[in-house]
Order: structure tokens, then sequence, then C-alpha cells
């Protein structure tokens, strides 16, 4: 079986892991959101592919969710005493090499692509991993900022720094409509029997990875099966609740469902706890969806890849 997965940082990831579980014979493509990138110290900082690449590798701090296990400061300490910041962004000595690695190898003319194979040949992940494009595509959010005015400013300081704590007038991820998707994307999408969307977030990793011109039209085109990562009408992590205010769609798992809308999706898994509900043109199951430990992760995965196989055979598509 030919599995596609668009995934952005720790839900999408841990998800991932789950699925990898769950279908062990499978060939898993996961095409990653790139749009939380960032440029620090002269370095090229890849937060979603990471966190895929280091949960399915075994290098992931687990309790965070990013980052490396067993991990020190002592660089970001060293530049603060320099005064060279910023501090707000914990990079650590051991995912410092990951990003000198990558920058040299970027800076040598190698494809971001490339280059993620070449850490995943580290990592052996399991999965093959892609960047969404090779392109830059930086998500920015435009916030009236009290002290300086409306202005826009990257998504990780918004979303490290403030903690998504001014409101986002508006998410934009800058550079997509010239991007192209990475060699192998559109390639997986087609050759793919399903199409997963993991409990990521759905406005700047699965809509940022969407927002690249022909990976929506290929994906429209698969039997897709989506994983709601809003449980009892509140995002089971991070701050997707200020993401979707930001574009208008209330916090919940029917608003996120219709978001996409049967036109992209035709299976939604909910969870329990929202009750019955119902999406015009969307198979939609209720099951357990908090990813507790890995076979309750497995679990679910499991239960994507059914509902993907109902429906496929139903559909014919
Ligand atoms: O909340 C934080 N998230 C950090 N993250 C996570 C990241 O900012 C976001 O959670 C994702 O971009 C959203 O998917 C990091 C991820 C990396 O790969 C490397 C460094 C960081 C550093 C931080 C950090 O200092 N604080």
């Amino acid at each position: 079986m030919r599995i596609v997965a668009l995934a952005g940082g720790i839900g999408g990831a841990r998800f991932l892991r789950g699925l990898r579980a769950a279908a062990p014979e499978a060939d898993i493509t996961v095409i990653g959101n790139t749009g939380d990138d960032i440029s620090l110290f002269g370095l090229r900082v890849c937060p979603d592919l990471d966190t895929v690449m280091y949960t399915l590798g075994g290098g992931i701090n687990e309790e965070q969710g990013w980052g490396r296990q067993d991990e020190s400061f002592t660089v970001k300490q060293e530049l603060l005493e320099y005064g060279v910041g910023p501090s707000w962004f914990g990079l650590g000595d051991r995912d410092f090499a990951t990003h000198i690695v990558r920058t040299q190898m970027l800076a040598a003319g190698y494809r971001l692509s490339a280059v993620t194979e070449a850490l995943c040949d580290r990592w052996q992940p399991g999965v093959r991993l892609i960047p969404m494009t090779d392109d830059q595509v930086e998500t920015h959010v435009v916030v009236d900022d009290p002290e300086h005015g409306r202005r826009a400013i990257h998504f990780q300081e918004w979303w490290v720094r403030l903690r998504a704590a001014l409101p986002a007038v508006s998410i934009a991820p800058v550079g997509a409509d010239e991007a192209k998707p990475a060699p192998g994307v559109l390639k997986a999408v087609e050759a793919a029997d399903v199409v997963l969307f993991p409990p990521s977030n759905p406005v700047v990793s699965i809509g940022t990875i969407l927002a690249v011109p022909g990976i929506r039209d290929a994906v429209a085109k698969k039997t897709v099966v989506g994983v709601s990562p809003i449980i009892g009408g509140a995002p089971v992590r991070g701050m997707a609740d200020a993401c979707l205010a930001a574009i208008g769609v209330e916090t919940s798992a029917r608003a996120v469902a219709e978001h996409y809308g049967p036109d992209l999706i035709d299976g939604w898994l909910v969870d329990e706890a929202d009750g019955d509900v119902a999406v015009e043109g969307v198979e939609v199951r209720s099951r357990p969806l908090l990813m507790s430990d890995p076979e309750a992760t497995a679990a679910i995965a499991r239960a994507a890849l059914d509902l993907a196989e109902e429906l496929a055979g139903g559909t014919g598509r």
C-alpha cells in the first residue's frame, strides 16, 4: 500500500510514528511543511522537517515534542554572552549540528529535498520525507503590535515569542504562490492509494502545504482521510485555535472538516468528545483520538487507513 501524509510538526510526527507501526509494510511518503522554516545565526532551521525526522528516527525530546533528547544549550548561551539573539528560540547544541550540515549543503548548491534525504540517511525514519517545496516559503503573521503598530512578523516569532497572544490579523505563506512542489511530491501523491491528513495544524501546517500550486489539485483527486486536530472544541496541543480565528474558522472538528471541504477530503475522524458531527459530502467516524501512547496512536492511524480503504472501495477513486 502506498500512503502519502502531509505533516506539520509535533502532532504530525507522533501520528506518523503510529502510522508506521499500524502499516509496517506500507510505502509511506511524508510531505513536510516548510513554512515554519527560519534563518537564525546564518543557519537554515526547518522545525517541522526536523521534528518528523527526529521523532521517527528516535532522537526527539519526547516531553517537548521538538528538538533533540539529551540536549544542552552551550552555544546558545555563548551567543547570548556576545549579545547575539534571539534568546526566545531554543536551538540546542546537538540540534545546531543539523542546521550547520543543512546550511552547508544548501550553500554548496544542493536543494532542500536532497539535503533532507541526506539528513535522513543518518536518522532512518522509515518513511520518505520530502519538503513540500525546495523554494523558500515563510509563513508570516500580521499583528497589531501595541508598540510598533500593524506589522508582519515571522511565524516563529508569533508562535514561540508571543505564544500567539497577539491576535493574528492575517496569516500568509509568503512565497507559496511562486513555489513549485519539490521533486517527487506530485509523483508520490499521484501514485498513492490514500492521502492522510494527520492531526496537524489546518492553517499553518497542512494549509501551507496545500498552498503550493499543484499540491491541492493532486491531493483532491485521491481518497483523502483526515484526523481532527480539534478534540472537544479545543486544539489537542499548540495554538491552532488562534490560527483558525485568523481565517474565520470556528475551533471545532466540524468546522475544520468543512474548511477542507468535500472536494478535498473524503473521510474525517473525530473524537467521541465532539458528539455527533455531520459534514456534507464527508464520511465522518467517531473514535478516541488522543495520541496518549504509541498503541493508541497506531489504532488511530489504523482507523484512518480502514476508513480510506472503505471509501476507496466505495467510490472507485
Ligand atoms: O515553543 C518552542 N518551540 C520551539 N520549536 C518548535 C517550533 O517552533 C514549532 O512548534 C513548530 O514550528 C510548529 O510546528 C523548535 C523546533 C525546532 O526544530 C528547533 C528549535 C525550536 C525551538 C522552540 C522553542 O524555543 N520554543
